[in-house]
């Protein structure tokens, strides 16, 4: 076993995965082979439709491949993990319950109860998030920023070893999205998860990650998986390092001219 297999938390191997069953069908994605270190932010981009929701839904557990394996800490994944928290482009609040009690409902839904240090661990998130003061608000009375950041804080309260994240601030305007961001990097440096981020936006993904994974139109495969090697912590500085732009012009360069990022020496 190679030192990087052993460091693999998260491991695909030859995973495909086909929709429609018929063996002749287009495949949603194919070939896939990653392995992703724990506590390491890989964020995913790629063209619209290249399965990228298909490889997060795979690593929950709520989807299985058609081909391949996906493994968590050595283990294969058969079927729904509760060791993941997952946030949508949505937070889907729930709108009768003040923001500590949607925080809460996973606790609820999953054990009919929580008691006080399951109380105490939603403030002690809530106020990492910047949003202690916002606990007895009901979610209509937030900005769709701090309804996105609920949503964050709500997955974390299981304390999961994945935090599988789907577009998470794509329905949020540009200066909230770079700032909530940031905010998710200190909580993640406060509390290390395997982050698997999904995103349409390129600097962003670069701005977060340790590695970028750049997938094919579909069926989506890895086209190139990036090492993100900018200092942290990040801050709106980083932006303006001329690695930054590097970074972004590679990842565009594979989006947009797929075959000219092929050509050798072209990275
Ligand atoms: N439940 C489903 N049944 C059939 N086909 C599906 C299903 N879910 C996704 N697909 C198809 O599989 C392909 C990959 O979908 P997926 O949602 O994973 O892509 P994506 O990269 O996340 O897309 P986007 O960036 O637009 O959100 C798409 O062509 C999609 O139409």
């Amino acid at each position: 076993m190679s030192q990087a297999t052993e460091r693999a938390f998260v491991r695909m191997d030859g995973v495909g995965h086909r929709y429609d069953p018929a063996p002749d069908s287009q495949m949603a994605v194919r070939n896939i082979d990653l392995e992703i270190h724990r506590h390491e932010f890989v964020a995913v981009v790629g063209p619209s439709g290249c399965g990228k929701s298909t490889l997060l839904r795979m690593v929950s557990g709520l989807l299985l491949p058609s081909e391949g394996q996906v493994s968590v800490f050595g283990k294969p994944v058969s079927g729904p993990r509760d060791d993941v928290g997952i946030v949508f482009q949505k937070p889907t609040l729930l709108p009768w319950l003040n923001v500590r009690k949607n925080v809460l409902f996973p606790l609820k839904h999953k054990f009919g109860r929580y008691g006080r240090a399951d109380e105490q661990r939603a403030n002690e998130l809530l106020a990492m998030a910047g949003l202690d003061a916002f606990a007895e608000k009901m979610p209509d009375e937030l900005s769709g920023g701090m309804q996105q950041r609920v949503g964050i804080v709500r997955a974390l309260l299981l304390n999961p070893d994945i935090l599988l994240m789907d577009e998470p601030f794509s329905a949020l305007d540009a200066m909230t999205r770079e700032q909530i961001g940031f905010d998710l990097l200190k909580i993640w440096d406060e509390q290390p998860k395997t982050v698997l981020f999904i995103t349409h936006s390129i600097s962003e993904a670069v701005l977060l990650s340790d590695r970028v994974l750049v997938m094919s139109k579909r069926p989506g495969s890895v086209l190139d998986l990036i090492d993100i090697d900018l200092p942290r912590p990040r801050s709106p500085d980083t932006i303006k390092l001329p690695e930054f732009s590097a970074l972004t012009d590679r990842i565009r360069k594979h989006i947009y001219e797929p075959a000219a990022a092929a050509q050798p020496g072209a990275a």
